[in-house]
């Protein structure tokens, strides 16, 4: 496989604009997904191709993938990516997302470069319809909801409706607990995200942005997917999220925090 290299500007920022791609028509699921397809299925066709660096200063990539952020205001979408990203908290001042914001991150995968464009939501209602529009292109998503605040996860269920409705059927998705580091202002069991999870065939962990919980093991696991699911074949062994995610994922009782 070519190698490819990611431009030096590695973060981006849309605001609304009248210029965004339509959400396509594509068949709404009936109920609770029960399994995410197997690895004979591409996620959303081929993986995106990479613009090659100009400055040659870029970080060089095999293959690359749109991940998005998805989930309530507030619930640490921008302050997770910035964790992954950065290896910082954003403490303070919480200032909302506008629009919808990307950055750039290449992982080794076993091997192999793998980059993420990482699309941060704005979780805002009155942002929905830009999110709408760049589901579709989306490789994976993962929907957050915050442990201390029950409306983000009661909500969850109008996210993955919207999900169903405007995200490829094949789309890699994984729902993540947020704010575990804040355990005296629990309001959501880590039982409820893991039944909420179940019902609708879901990887899901709990994770904290400000303590690094979870954060890198979440985007390496939707990584290695969407890595095998576009380079394997099907016949051979390959990869499971559900599997991986439950081995690896540290709960707060755990030596990480
Ligand atoms: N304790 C704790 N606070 C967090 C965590 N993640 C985010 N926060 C705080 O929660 C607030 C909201 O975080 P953001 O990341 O900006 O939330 P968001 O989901 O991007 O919100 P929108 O951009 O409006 O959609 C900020 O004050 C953060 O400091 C976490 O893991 N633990
Ligand atoms: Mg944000």
């Amino acid at each position: 496989m070519s190698r490819k290299k990611t431009p030096k500007s590695k973060a981006g920022s849309v605001p609304a604009a009248s210029t965004l791609p339509t959400a396509a028509n594509r068949p709404r699921l009936a109920g609770p997904r029960t399994a995410r397809p197997g690895p004979e299925a591409l996620p959303n066709g081929p993986p995106q191709s990479g613009r090659p660096s100009l400055g040659g200063t870029g970080d060089f990539y095999d293959v690359a993938f749109k991940v998005m952020l998805v989930g309530d205001s507030g619930v640490g979408k921008t302050c997770l990516l910035v964790r992954f990203k950065d290896g910082a908290f954003l403490a303070g001042t919480f200032i909302s997302t506008v629009g919808i914001d990307f950055r750039n991150k290449v992982l080794d995968v076993d091997g192999m470069k793998v980059k993420l464009q990482i699309w941060d939501t704005a979780g805002q209602e009155r942002f929905r319809s830009v999110t709408h529009a760049y589901y579709r292109d989306a490789h994976a998503l993962l929907l957050l909801y915050d442990i201390t605040n029950r409306d983000s996860f009661d909500n969850i269920q109008a996210w993955l409706t919207e999900i169903q409705e405007y995200a490829q059927q094949d789309v890699v998705l994984m729902l993540l607990g947020n704010k575990v580091d804040s355990a005296q202002e629990r309001v959501v069991k880590r039982e409820d995200g893991e039944k909420l999870a179940k019902e609708y065939g879901l990887p899901f962990m709990e994770t904290s942005a400000k303590t690094g919980l979870n954060v890198d093991l979440a985007f390496t696991a939707i990584a290695k997917e969407l890595k095998q699911r576009s380079t394997q074949p099907p016949s051979e062994p390959h990869f499971r999220l559900h599997d991986y995610v439950k081995r690896e994922g540290r709960g707060v009782s755990c030596c990480r925090l």
